[in-house]
C-alpha cells in the first residue's frame, strides 16, 4: 500500500507587527515568515478509519491533521480515509506553526495520494479554512505576510543570519495571546519591500510579546538570556510565543551560545541554523 513521507517544516517570525483587526475580529498582521530546516515527520496511507498518531508528543485538543483531511472533504466531498503519523519535533505551542505545518503537509499528501489535481491556490484555501497560518506551509516559501497571515508575498532579502531558536519549557495558547493583544496597533509599513523586511529584522519587534510575558513570565528571561549572549545583535519572540530567537554577529558565536545554552538549561529546546533569505 502506498505510504507518502515528508517534513513538515517550522517557522519563525522575524518580526510581528499587529495593525488592526478585521470584521471577524481576526488581527491583522504584518510579518515575516521564514522557513526553517527543522520539522516533523508526517506519513499518510489509506486506511479503514480517520486517524492520526502522533509519536513524542500528546496532543490533547484535536489533532489539526485531522481538521486538515476534514476540510478537504469539504470540498472535494467523501474521500477514503487516511491514516497520519506524525513523529513530532517542533515543540508544540511554541509560536513556530507546528500544527499548521502538519496541516499543510497533509492537506499536499492528501492531494498526491488521492491525485486530486488540486492548485496550489485551491490548496491554500483549504488550509485558510483550517488556520490562518496553514497558507504559509502549503507553499513554503519564507514571505512577507499580511492580512491574518495568509496574504504572502515571497521576497528574496539576499541575507543570511545565524539565527539560534530558544524556546524555555513553558506553553503559551495563542488564542489567549492575542484576547490580550494589543488595543493600540502599529501603523502599517510605508511599503513592502525586502529594504523595510530587513529594517524590521533587525530594528524591529513583535507586538504580541507584552501579552505573552502576561501569560509565560519565562519568556522575559529567556529573552534576556538570549540577549546576554556574546554577538547577539536581535533577541524576539516568535509567533505568540514561547520561542525567542536570537540573530548574531556570526556563525562561530551563535554555535558558542548554543554550546552555553545547552549545558546551562538543559530543559530548553535549542536549535541554530544559518537562515538563508
Ligand atoms: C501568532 C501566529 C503568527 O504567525 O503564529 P503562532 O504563534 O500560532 O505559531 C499566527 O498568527 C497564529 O496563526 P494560527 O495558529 O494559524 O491561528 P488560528 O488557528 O487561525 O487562530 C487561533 C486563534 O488566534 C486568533 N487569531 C489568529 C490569527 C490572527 N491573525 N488573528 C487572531 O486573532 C483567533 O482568536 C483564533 O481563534
Ligand atoms: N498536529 C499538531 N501538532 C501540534 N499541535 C497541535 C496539533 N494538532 C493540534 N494541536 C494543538 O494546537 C495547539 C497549538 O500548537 P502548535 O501549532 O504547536 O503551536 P503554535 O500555534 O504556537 O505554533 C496546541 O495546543 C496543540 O495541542
Amino acid at each position: 500500500m502506498t505510504q507518502l513521507e515528508e517534513i513538515a517544516f517550522a517557522k519563525v517570525n522575524l518580526f510581528l507587527n499587529v495593525t488592526g483587526r478585521d470584521e471577524q475580529g481576526y488581527h491583522l498582521l504584518e510579518s515575516y515568515f521564514a522557513l526553517l530546516n527543522c520539522g516533523d515527520i508526517i506519513a499518510i496511507k489509506e486506511s479503514l478509519a480517520l486517524n492520526c498518531i502522533t509519536e513524542n508528543a500528546e496532543i490533547r485538543e484535536g489533532n489539526i491533521a485531522l481538521k486538515a483531511f476534514e476540510a478537504i472533504e469539504a470540498y472535494v466531498g467523501t474521500l477514503k480515509p487516511v491514516e497520519i503519523l506524525i513523529k513530532k519535533k517542533i515543540p508544540i505551542a511554541a509560536g513556530m506553526g507546528g500544527g499548521s505545518s502538519n496541516a499543510a503537509s497533509t492537506i499536499r499528501l492528501v492531494n498526491t495520494l488521492y491525485n486530486l489535481n488540486l492548485s496550489m491556490k485551491e490548496m491554500a484555501d483549504i488550509a485558510y479554512n483550517v488556520g490562518a497560518d496553514v497558507p504559509f506551509f502549503i507553499y513554503n516559501n519564507s514571505a512577507f505576510a499580511t492580512g491574518r497571515g495568509e496574504k504572502l508575498l515571497p521576497l528574496k532579502l539576499n541575507i543570511s543570519l545565524p539565527l539560534l531558536l530558544v524556546k524555555p519549557p513553558v506553553n503559551v495558547n495563542t488564542k489567549e495571546v492575542y484576547k490580550l493583544s494589543v488595543k493600540s496597533f502599529t501603523p502599517n509599513l510605508e511599503e513592502i519591500s525586502a529594504k523595510s523586511a530587513i529594517e524590521q529584522i533587525y530594528y524591529g519587534k513583535n507586538d504580541l510579546t507584552a501579552p505573552a510575558l502576561i501569560i509565560a513570565p519565562p519568556v522575559s528571561v529567556t529573552l534576556d538570556i538570549v540577549a546576554k549572549q556574546t554577538g547577539c545583535i536581535v533577541s524576539r519572540m516568535s509567533g505568540s510565543g514561547s520561542t525567542c530567537f536570537g540573530i548574531f554577529s556570526d556563525e562561530e558565536k551563535a554555535k558558542q551560545a548554543l554550546y552555553n545554552l545547552n549545558r546551562t538549561y538543559p530543559k530548553f529546546w535549542c536549535h541554530y541554523q544559518l537562515l538563508e533569505l
